[in-house]
């Protein structure tokens, strides 16, 4: 038996509908599901090639429908020969090609076209489509002009099963259920984003402290494992949006994106578990920081509630704040005097604060790697602090097994064992420093890699957890050469 039906059982209620309990009691790193997608879809406005999903403008020559970029020469037979069979004519062609957002409403139709599919698709609209919520909205009126209008207009609809009307309502709930279930998987391109919608994996509901980690591997196959030890009878949880940001941007796209408003333990706590990743510093006190009180939603400070802050004083704040990061992208500098600046009124691990943070690590870890900059001492002390501050907040909003965690983990080891590498052969420290200082960097190269090694090996943490394990090969063999050189050393 397959591990979801072995260590899962699907309930419902009226707030969630649908949800998933551990039927068993499950190990951290414990794999719930393997799955493959039952459709691969492009982000809205993107077009992508329906073999290879590179962006493309071209089109296949058979179907004249569906995108095939210049390196293809055929996508799945059944939906070509389906789609060319459409009595289009030549200008109904290039008015459905002036809207991508088409595609993905046509390879839904598609599975129902095929009798061979016909069960994927019953199963895919039995997902949660929010219609009621959805409808009039903006994201509604999109789908009525971009996809629906040109497909009636085109007389695509009248012609597919053959002839059986498709209504605007069944193609909303259609484009509805992409837009609440589906994933963001890797797109070929670097940075790239596509979606996958996963017929399981879609029923697994959302907390901003989950207890499940997803990771999709190339072949766009979903893994869904366990975070922690969970106990029979526990929902679990999956993360539907950016750990790293503060309660109000998680719940605003939680509630436009999926349509529900989290009560999470993290999103009913202000001090978001003590993390302050939403707080702004009390100017009046000492230590004091004010938070968004979740029944009133005054923004009061914690040691004095008189002192209080304006709702829009908080938002211009944050607009402003973050218009400044987006203007000082890439220079090191800036970043940091913005760091700096920002600090004053916000609390140093507010969700703006730690993108900085981890902004200026990247640059940091650029700088290291060219050893022609000939980097100082203190370039990487500053990479060491900015890592254990970063990670000080992630063992809080994810403490369990965590990619996030681990990357930062490897991080912070890694220049920590460079450091004493270079203080050592500057001789500004002993054998036995170099030594504590490579013995403490393995301890959390083995922390790091203990989470990785549940991350399929197709992924980016895959691969790194890979050249990790010969790092720490040859970080081992440091040690060793380094004891027998001086056998005082101990190991
Ligand atoms: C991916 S689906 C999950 C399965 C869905 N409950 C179903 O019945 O098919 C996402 C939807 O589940 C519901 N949901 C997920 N997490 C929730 C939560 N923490 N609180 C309330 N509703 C939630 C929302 O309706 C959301 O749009």
């Amino acid at each position: 038996m397959e591990d979801f039906a072995k260590k899962c059982e699907v309930k419902e209620d009226e707030t969630m509908g649908r949800y998933v309990v551990a039927a068993v009691n499950i190990k951290a790193g414990e794999t719930l599901l393997l799955e493959q997608p039952v459709l691969l879809l492009a982000n809205n406005a993107d077009r992508r090639c329906s073999n290879c999903h590179q962006l493309t403008s071209t089109f296949c020559g058979k179907c004249r429908l569906m995108p095939l970029c210049a390196d293809c020469v055929d996508h799945l037979d059944l939906d070509c020969q389906r789609l060319a069979k459409l009595e289009l004519q030549l200008e109904q062609v290039q008015q459905l090609a002036a809207h991508p957002e088409i595609v993905n409403a046509l390879k839904y139709l598609l599975l129902r076209e095929h009798a061979e599919m016909h069960s994927q698709y019953e199963e895919l609209l039995q997902m949660e489509a929010h219609l009621t919520r959805r409808r009039g909205t903006d994201i509604w009126l999109n789908y009525q002009k971009q996809v629906i209008q040109p497909l009636q207009s085109a007389g695509v609809l009248l012609q597919l099963r053959n002839g059986e009307s498709i209504n605007e309502e069944l193609l909303q709930r259609m484009l509805g259920i992409a837009d609440i279930n589906s994933f963001e998987i890797r797109a070929p391109e670097l940075g790239g984003s596509m979606r996958g919608l996963y017929v399981k994996a879609g029923l697994f509901v959302h907390s901003c402290v989950p207890n499940l980690v997803a990771a999709i591997d190339e072949q766009r196959r979903i893994k869904l494992y366990a975070n922690r030890s969970i106990a029979a009878g526990e929902v679990l949880y999956n993360c539907y949006t950016n750990i790293l940001l503060g309660t109000e941007e998680r719940r605003k796209i939680l509630k436009i994106g999926k349509c529900f408003d989290c009560q999470c333990a993290r999103c009913l706590d202000p001090t978001e578990l003590g993390t302050h990743m939403s707080s702004f510093v009390c100017v009046h006190c000492a230590g004091g920081y004010i938070v968004k009180q979740p029944v009133t939603n005054v923004w009061q400070c914690l040691l004095n509630p008189e002192h209080t802050l304006k709702p829009e004083f908080v938002s211009n704040v944050l607009e402003r704040a973050k218009e400044e990061v987006f203007h000082a992208h890439g220079d090191i500098y800036r970043l940091e005097l913005l760091l700096a600046k920002l600090g004053r009124l916000l609390h140093g691990n507010h969700y703006i604060m730690l993108d900085l943070k981890q902004h200026i690590a990247s640059i940091l870890r650029q700088i290291l790697q060219n050893m022609a900059h000939r980097p100082s001492r203190k370039v990487y002390e500053r990479k060491i602090r900015l890592c254990q501050e970063i990670l000080l907040v992630l063992k809080v909003v994810v403490p369990g097994i965590s990619r996030l965690k681990a990357v930062a983990l490897y991080e912070l080891s890694n220049t920590q064992a460079e450091l004493a590498r270079k203080l050592f052969s500057e001789q500004e420290h002993n054998s036995a420093d170099l030594m504590a200082e490579l013995q403490q960097t393995e301890i959390m190269m083995r922390e790091s890699l203990r989470m990785l090694l549940y991350e399929p090996i197709c992924t980016p943490e895959g691969q790194l957890a890979r050249n990790m394990l010969r790092e720490l090969k040859d970080l081992q063999n440091d040690m060793k050469l380094l004891q027998q050189s001086n056998p005082d050393v101990v190991n």
